[in-house]
């Protein structure tokens, strides 16, 4: 060590991402941004050593995202015998394509040659128009030249945006495997509008798992009477039943907070609905950001489907004074069905239902975005009002004992995924812990839904407000809870559920699916 901290400087500052287009006279920039994380590339501390005045300009020509790189400083320490200044080529080498290094020149008369008729690579699967613009998402195999090569180019962004993302290994045996889906803006040409320039907006990555599938009842379980399964030479290997996982999905920062990323997902998602082999579509490791996304597309789209909307809290239903609550409080047949019609994930699959749910609970007793810390056990106490955390500026009805019966069925439907998704650790419990902990994790629970059913109150304005195209992906969302007084960081509650990860890492809310 130098011990002279100026020779340091913040890699995340230090590194510039450009997007830029040719121009007669070299080339312009459209945008600019950094990257969130560069741990992956520079170690933990994300610093540089060596430099000072240090910028590491990455531009990317918008549409075929052909890399540059271009370090530039104004003063290098002089090598000791101790130390020596980073080789930054050297480490982006092995995150960037060879072309990456080209001289400027190179690039800018390599832009120069893309013909004014670039389309995207892979195959166009839909298009929609929003308040900034005209978008088209296309979709390939990492088996298709141009696709990979994209992907080659553009890779470095997952340790830059997703925090513990690595890269997919091109090289993989497995490749086939993957299917990569591409946003791009696409813009009139100056005085030509009948041409286009695309604009590399984001990207996500699906890779399938082979699903096994336990034999129906009616289908023979013994070794003897099961068919064999041969592949003969003309089999298709991408017929069997899959999981689709979706690994990695970026929006660029210039193209984040406007809709697009819920609308890649929601187009992702229909099409894997239409996808036969897949019986699931799963997600890797979901940071939070991610999640929110999730939860909120999945919400609006099946908050209109009517098998869904049929899937309702049985409030014939006696609730036992002592003993396990009650397991058939949403119709378990029909749950499994619409699960299953609609390809997705348990877990995720009861929290949506369990949202949704908490959204059509009468107004008296509907949870709002109150402080979780003032709240009681309800069910210890018998007192039910949920109503504590909505605006004070309206008055709300006294609940009847019939809406208080219909949130208490709720919270022990609830409760008992919860008790169940966490049996290992609350079972080494004492009964009163186990209640009171129990008690603990509902609370953020349902402070999250209150949170998110707001989200789901204001994107659904937002989009009407964008005039946006609708796809069959995106629908109106359901009644939400009416009012909030006032955000409060949520206790995360998969950590509560025993995830010490930070709560922004993409390892944060790790599913188990
Ligand atoms: C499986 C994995 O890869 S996990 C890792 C996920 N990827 C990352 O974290 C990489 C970096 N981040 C990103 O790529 C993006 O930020 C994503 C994918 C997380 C989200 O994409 P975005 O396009 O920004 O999402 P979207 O715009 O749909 O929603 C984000 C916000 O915009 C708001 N929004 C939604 N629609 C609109 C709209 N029409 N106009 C304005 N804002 C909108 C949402 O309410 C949301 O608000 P919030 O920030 O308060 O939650």
């Amino acid at each position: 060590m130098s011990g002279d901290d100026d020779w340091w400087t913040s890699s995340n500052e230090a590194v510039l991402v450009s997007l830029v287009t040719p121009t007669d006279a070299g080339v312009k920039t459209l945008d600019t941004f950094h990257p969130e994380y560069t741990n992956n590339i520079f170690g933990e501390k994300e610093q540089i050593f060596g430099y000072k005045g240090l910028r590491i300009n990455l531009q990317y020509n918008a549409s075929d995202m052909l890399p540059n790189l271009k370090v530039s400083y104004k003063k290098k320490y002089q090598p000791t015998a101790d130390e020596e200044a980073l080789d930054i080529n050297d480490v982006l080498s092995e995150f960037l394509p060879e072309v990456a290094f080209q001289k400027q020149s190179d690039f800018e008369t390599r832009l120069k040659s893309i013909p004014d008729n670039w389309t995207p690579p892979g195959t166009l699967v839909t298009s929609f128009s929003s308040k900034d613009g005209e978008y088209e998402v296309y979709r390939g195999k990492i088996t298709d030249p141009a696709v990979r090569q994209l992907l080659n180019r553009i890779q470095i962004l997952v340790p830059f945006f997703v925090d513990g993302g690595t890269p997919i290994d091109l090289e993989d045996p497995d490749a086939d495997r993957w299917t990569i889906y591409f946003l791009y803006n696409k813009r009139p040409l100056p005085n030509q509008p009948d041409k286009f320039s695309y604009h590399f907006a984001g990207y996500s990555t699906l890779y399938r798992y082979y699903a096994f599938q336990v034999p129906t009842e009616f289908e023979s379980k013994t070794p003897t009477d099961t068919p064999t399964f041969t592949l003969d030479g003309d089999f298709d290997l991408d017929t069997l039943p899959c999981r689709t996982r979706i690994s990695q999905f970026i929006i660029i920062p210039p193209f984040q907070q406007k809709g697009l990323g819920s609308r890649l997902y929601s187009i992702i998602y229909q099409q894997y609905l239409k996808h036969a082999p897949t019986v699931e579509l799963t997600v890797e490791d979901p940071n939070e950001a991610f999640d929110d996304m999730r939860d909120l597309a999945d919400l609006a789209f099946l908050g209109k489907q009517p098998e869904f909307q049929a899937l309702k809290i049985d409030t014939s239903i006696e609730i036992p004074e002592e003993g396990r609550a009650p397991n058939n409080i949403v119709d378990q047949a029909a749950w499994d069905a619409c699960r299953k019609k609609f390809k997705i994930v348990p877990r995720q699959f009861a929290r949506v239902l369990e949202m949704y749910l908490m959204s059509q609970l009468p107004e008296s007793v509907r949870p709002g975005l109150g402080a979780p810390e003032d709240e009681e056990d309800e069910e210890e106490s018998g007192r039910s009002s949920k109503s504590k955390g909505k605006s004070k500026e309206k008055a709300l009805p006294k609940p009847t004992p019939e809406d208080e019966h219909t949130y208490r069925l709720w919270m022990m439907l609830v409760k008992r995924r919860l008790y169940v998704h966490n049996r290992d650790a609350l079972g080494q419990l004492e009964l009163k812990e186990r209640r009171e902990e129990l008690a603990k994790v509902f609370a953020g629970v349902e402070f999250d839904y209150a949170r998110l059913l707001i989200k789901a109150e204001e994107q659904s304005k937002l989009a009407q407000a964008d005039g946006e195209t609708a796809d069959e992906g995106e629908q109106e969302v359901p009644a939400t809870p009416s009012a909030a007084n006032g955000k409060r960081k949520l206790d995360d509650v998969e950590q509560t559920e025993g995830d010490g990860a930070a709560a922004s890492s993409k390892k944060a809310r790790v599913e188990r699916e």
